[in-house]
């Protein structure tokens, strides 16, 4: 593999989409002598406007983790481009990533409030008294207060810990938001209120949502746009509700059969 073949993120035009990915590939070396390569991504393309919010959908190992860890940069891809806007005009992280579990990005000896303005300072270059506005201004726009400002992580609820690190997020005034299950270790209600936040911050902002999800009740709420995966390959994409309702793909319907709906009976096994 030369270096050449090895993507690098191409700006787009300021008025263009969000993200651009085309032909992306990812190669896992074999694991032990002998073993085969992984192939975690064949030719996967894609495109996510601006404002918009794209799903990747799919079953465990089917690539979603691997695709979004490519475009936030915390992987490289065996080949393929990503382009992202914004990724030429001094915004130095134009995609953020939040986890399924938030606690990992947090420090725990550090109060929700002073870490998000270091982040600030550090990150955005604010001055100390500019970063610490800025800090209550963005707590405040993900539900939060000096309460919790003045709390540890461990302090805070699963919820508020996820608003945390989207506030985090949104501090570095990201193109893109990535969201790997971010919201799968919550509770129903929890889970509710977060995907409020996430349907308002759409609202309010031009920031575009990359959703990795296995809940396709989750996606049908939050995304209008969907890519399903199977196997590392895009099976299928299109708009979400034309996707879920109409699968044109016999593993769309699979995935779409293993959701529990209402009205939903387990089928009794034969005796
Ligand atoms: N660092 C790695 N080294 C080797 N193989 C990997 C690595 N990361 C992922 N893989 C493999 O690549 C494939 C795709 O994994 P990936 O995590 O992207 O899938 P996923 O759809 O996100 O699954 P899940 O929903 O379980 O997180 C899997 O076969 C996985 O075992």
């Amino acid at each position: 593999m030369t270096p050449a073949s090895i993507p690098v993120p191409v700006p787009v035009a300021e008025t263009g989409p969000a993200l651009v990915v085309e032909g992306l590939r990812k190669e896992f070396p074999a694991r032990s002598r002998g073993g085969k390569a992984v192939v975690a991504v064949d030719d996967v393309g894609f495109t996510l406007e601006r404002g918009g919010s794209l799903a990747v959908v799919g079953e465990s190992g089917s690539g979603k983790t691997t695709t979004a860890r490519i475009v936030a940069g915390l992987e490289r891809a065996t080949s393929g481009t990503v382009s992202v806007a914004g990724s030429s005009s001094g915004t130095s992280r134009p995609v953020q990533m939040v986890f399924q579990d938030p606690f990992a990005s947090l420090d725990p000896r550090q109060r929700i409030g002073a870490g998000l303005t270091e982040l600030l300072r550090v990150r955005i270059g604010l001055s100390r008294a500019a970063a610490g506005e800025r800090a209550v201004g963005l707590l405040a726009e993900v539900g939060l207060d000096e309460q919790h400002a003045a709390r540890l992580p461990r302090d805070l609820s699963g919820g508020q810990r996820q608003r945390v690190a989207i506030a985090r997020a949104l501090a570095l005034e990201p193109e893109i938001l990535i969201l790997d299950e971010a919201v799968a270790a919550l509770d129903v209600s929890v889970q509710a209120q977060v995907l409020n936040l996430l349907s308002d911050i759409r609202e309010r902002t031009t920031v575009a949502f990359l959703f990795v999800s296995h809940d396709l009740a989750v996606v049908r709420q939050v995304t209008d746009h969907c890519l399903v995966m199977r196997g590392g390959r895009v099976v299928e994409q299109g708009r979400t509700a034309d996707v879920l309702d109409h699968p044109q793909d016999p593993y769309t319907q699979e995935l779409l059969d293993a959701v529990p709906r209402p009205g939903w009976h387990p089928r009794r096994r034969r005796a």
